[in-house]
């Protein structure tokens, strides 16, 4: 690896100990210097090299002159720091910084330096600043929109004892706004809010919050860019902020799927070094009508019938959803209607590949670039006119189209293990009419490592668009019924009458839109490559055990 030009190496003193404390424009790095003596010529392989710490520059949260009044890291004990002037710990400075715990959790660690000379101090702090001033990629300034009622209702006590203070000892300032009602923050984002101020928006709450900024968002750069949301054909502009989320929700499914865990500070500390994860949007319409934006899951049947359920059980917080699970995989409702779609074609994987997305994912850096050729060439829309729909009509228990794997914690693995963020693409997986056991056995595959999409009775595609009709709005059917002089309602409970043998109830669902219950059962869905940026890197490859020092030239 290319050696950086070092921009400070001094000797400095941490917790007492002698350490050569070096900095490139990369890397910062402190190697005990007694240690390093020791052990010279022998790598030690392993979490750590003995006595050696390194931090990249874009992983420094903020630096900090030490005040001399401030509690001694040894014994937590307040205490002046000793005037001696040989006494190498009079003038000292704190870097915080990003440190990885548990699965996908980040932490804000800090260290101490200690050195003699307080022009030297100053020389560090100064420089460490210089560099973290490089990184241009960081939000200065945020929006904030915090929803109190959501999840456990604990949004604005994890935003104010978690959030607030990482935020502002990384300088960033920020706006925020306690929701009032819903609907609050997307009726801001589309019509008020000074967007210009801002670097970013960041919602505090859970999927339904999420959904909130995304669709303001979304439809003020439609507006603004002059594009009508209703016609299904237009290229939808995409945004310019980019949004971050402190999960604080039932599901936190968007932010589990983006980040590997839901946990707030974590998320925090994503906005703070400023990373950016581009992720795929569905519009949903209903013939010239737009509905809704979709980033996770568009599911009829099983999930839509659930939603609806528990969205009568609000007051029991995220425990509804497993309530109405129950009810509703005891109700075991089929329905039947038609869904026709465009596969996704070339190099976009399968659902049933073991490939999944992750930081950096090449699938998804293909398809950013396959975006900037075609709207180069020609638009989308023409090209995909000249691709053949498939189309499968049948009796279905769950039809679910998933955008992302949908991964949360009650299924760490998601809907979709293989769907990407930001493919273009979406998962569209159909649950065939079966017995009560085997679709228990199907959903309890969503927990384990087995496969969920190896039963007889479930298909899965990978889709660019699709629509659904339920049977009794297909027009052969109406006119069926025309003919034959029979009413809709009677038709119904001809067929329910019908059913009464095998156990299983045709009826009618909804769609369960990201945790919202869209209006229409009749929808044509169209995946819209890259919309929006996240806060966010997709989930990092677990670290190898390896020689954790390569990287750290210095
Ligand atoms: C036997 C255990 C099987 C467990 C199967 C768990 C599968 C869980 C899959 C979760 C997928 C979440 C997708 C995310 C959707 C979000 O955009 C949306 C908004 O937050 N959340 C929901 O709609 C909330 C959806 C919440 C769905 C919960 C479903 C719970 C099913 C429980 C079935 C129990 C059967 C037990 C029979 C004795
Ligand atoms: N002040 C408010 N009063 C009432 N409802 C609100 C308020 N602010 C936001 N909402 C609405 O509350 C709904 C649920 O919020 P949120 O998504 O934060 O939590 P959740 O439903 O518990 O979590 P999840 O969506 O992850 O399942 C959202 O759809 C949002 O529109
Ligand atoms: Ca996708």
């Amino acid at each position: 690896m290319e050696k950086q030009s070092r921009l400070l190496c001094s000797e400095l003193c941490v917790q007492r100990r002698l350490y050569e404390v070096t900095l490139n424009c990369a890397i910062l790095a402190w190697k005990d210097i007694q240690i390093a003596k020791k052990h010279t010529g022998r790598a030690i392989y392993g979490a750590v090299k003995a006595g050696s710490y390194c931090v990249p520059v874009c992983e420094i949260i903020a630096v900090q002159e030490k005040d001399d009044d401030t509690p001694c890291k040894n014994t937590g004990k307040w205490q002046k720091v000793p005037q001696s002037p040989a006494d190498p710990c009079q003038h000292a400075f704190t870097v915080f910084y990003v440190e990885r715990t548990r699965q996908h959790c980040w932490w804000c660690s800090n260290v101490t330096f200690h050195c003699s000379d307080h022009s030297l101090c100053l020389l560090w702090v100064q420089t460490i600043r210089e560099q973290l001033a490089l990184l241009t990629n960081r939000p200065k300034s945020l929006l904030v929109y915090i929803n109190p009622y959501g999840g456990k209702q604990r949004g604005k006590q994890i935003y104010d004892h978690k959030v607030a203070p990482i935020f502002s000892r990384a300088s960033i300032s920020t706006d925020v706004i306690v929701t009032e009602r819903a609907n609050h923050a997307r009726d801001h984002l589309k019509t008020e809010a000074d967007l210009k101020k801002y670097d970013g928006v960041v919602c505090v709450g859970g999927d339904g919050m999420f959904s909130e900024i995304m669709h303001g968002l979304v439809s003020r750069t439609q507006q603004e860019a002059g594009v009508d949301e209703n016609s299904m054909e237009e290229t939808l502009m995409p945004c310019g902020l980019r949004i971050g989320i402190i999960p604080a929700g039932s599901t936190d499914c968007i932010c589990y799927a983006t980040v590997g865990s839901n946990d707030p500070v974590t998320s925090a500390l994503h906005i703070i070094v400023g990373d950016s994860q581009a992720m795929d949007i569905c519009s949903v319409h209903n013939e010239d009508r737009f509905l809704r934006y979709s980033v996770s899951l568009l599911g009829y049947g099983f999930y839509g019938d659930v939603l609806t359920d528990s969205e009568r059980k609000r007051w029991m917080g995220p425990a509804r959803y497993d309530i109405s699970g129950v009810k509703t995989f005891l109700s075991h409702r089929y329905y039947e209607g038609t869904v026709s779609f465009l596969p996704a074609e070339g190099n976009l994987g399968s659902p049933r590949d073991k490939m999944q997305c992750r930081t950096g994912c090449s699938v998804c850096r293909q398809s950013s670039s396959d975006k900037l050729v075609s709207k180069n060439e020609d638009s989308v829309s023409d090209a995909e006119c000249q691709d053949t729909w498939t189309v499968i009509r049948g009796k279905f228990l769950a039809i679910n189209a998933a955008s992302m794997s949908c991964a949360c914690p009650r299924s760490p693995k998601g809907l979709s293990p293989s769907a990407h963020l930001a493919d273009g693409t979406t998962d569209l997986i159909l649950v065939r009419k079966c017995s009560r056991l085997d679709f228990l056995r199907h959903l309890l595959r969503h927990t384990n490592k087995d496969d969920q999409f190896d039963h007889s009775f479930v298909e899965v595609y990978r889709v660019k668009q699709f629509r659904f009709t339920p049977r009794y709005q297909e027009c052969d059917s109406e006119v069926d019924l025309r003919e034959s002089g029979v009413t809709g309602k009677r038709f119904l409970s001809q067929i329910c009458r019908e059913h009464r043998a095998c156990g299983c109830m045709p009826s009618q669902s909804n769609w369960n839109c990201d945790g919202e219950i869209l209006p229409h059962t009749a929808i044509q869905v169209r995946v819209h490559c890259q919309l929006i940026k996240l806060f966010a890197r997709g989930i990092e490859e677990q670290q190898v055990f390896e020689d954790p020092y390569a990287h750290c030239a210095i």
